[in-house]
């Protein structure tokens, strides 16, 4: 087996919806889930990510908890402040990892009083079954093993691409952070068309399911444009020619557009009002 998955010991700050999605992916690629150390103050998570994940778990930091290799801060924004100040202390030589939205690395690392080993990521929550993708950028302090453990790391849950200017992190959450959500909304819509037109729910569900997930694997592995793709499901005087009709004339490119400018704005103002801190 890969050492990094038989040797590696994480800590993970924070045991939320992120932190527990990488941590699936990790399982499911064999990671020895026994090197790993949750900590988290709310001990109602504990018992179910023992049991669920095969992970230790822990209230405070502590000594076992900064055992690790790498340290995985997978809390709030809002949180991060407090969590980096109580770690810097107990620093040693670890690479920190940061999952936080907006929150940039110089401000974590005035945090962290001015410990400079910190990769910022932008995972998302397919990471659970692999399919995930994040962006990453390490700070230039982070050595070339460092980043390569990070790698390894954040590819248990899927692609990794990595970044050279930090600011595009923002853009990386508003269209892969924030965007299983988009998708789940749009299919949760198309599921409800589908009952609006006369299918049952399970139905309208698994036709809607099976449809996102076909024209992704198949936009993903043909070399033949998104758009020709489209083209050709739209035939001349045909039923889709209809449907996309409507799409554009409630201009759909705009409303994606939109959206994801907002979400990128956010990234940008919690980076800019918590960072400033
Ligand atoms: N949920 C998502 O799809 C994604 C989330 N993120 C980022 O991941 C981070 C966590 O988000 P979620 O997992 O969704 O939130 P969450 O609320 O599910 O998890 C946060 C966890 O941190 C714990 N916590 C609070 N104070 C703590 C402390 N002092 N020490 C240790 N743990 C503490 C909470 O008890 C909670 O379990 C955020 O910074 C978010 O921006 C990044 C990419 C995607
Ligand atoms: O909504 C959020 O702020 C986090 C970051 C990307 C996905 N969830």
């Amino acid at each position: 087996m890969h050492t990094f998955f038989e040797h590696t010991r994480l800590s993970f700050i924070g045991g939320g919806n992120m932190a527990q999605a990488l941590m699936t992916g990790l399982k499911q690629r064999g990671f020895t889930m026994s090197h790993i150390i949750v900590v988290d103050p709310d001990a109602t998570k504990h018992v179910s990510l023992q049991q669920s994940l095969g992970v230790n778990t822990s209230t405070i930091l502590d000594k076992s908890s900064m055992a690790a290799d790498v340290l995985i801060l997978a809390v709030k924004p809002q949180q991060l402040k407090s969590v980096a100040q109580a770690l810097a202390p107990l620093l040693q030589s670890q690479l920190v990892i940061s999952v936080a939205a907006g929150i940039r690395s110089e401000d974590l690392s005035r945090w962290l009083q001015g410990y400079r080993t910190l990769v910022r990521t932008m995972p998302n929550t397919p990471a659970q079954i692999q399919a995930g993708i994040t962006g990453a950028f390490a700070m230039s302090a982070v050595r070339a093993e460092q980043r390569n453990l990070a790698d390894s790391l954040l590819q248990a849950a899927g692609e990794v691409v990595w970044l050279e200017e930090e600011s595009q992190l923002d853009a990386v959450t508003a269209i892969s952070g924030s965007g299983p959500a988009y998708v789940f909304l749009l299919i949760e819509a198309l599921t409800a068309a589908g009952v609006a037109l006369g299918l049952s729910e399970s139905q309208a569900l698994k036709l809607s399911l099976a449809t996102f997930k076909g024209a992704s694997l198949l936009a993903s592995a043909s070399n033949t444009p998104v758009a020709t793709l489209r083209e050709q499901v739209t035939s001349k005087g045909g039923t889709t020619e209809q449907g996309l009709l409507r799409l554009n004339q409630h201009n759909i490119h705009a409303i994606m557009q939109d959206a994801a400018l907002q979400a990128a704005k956010r990234a940008k103002t919690l980076g800019d009002e918590l960072g400033g801190q």
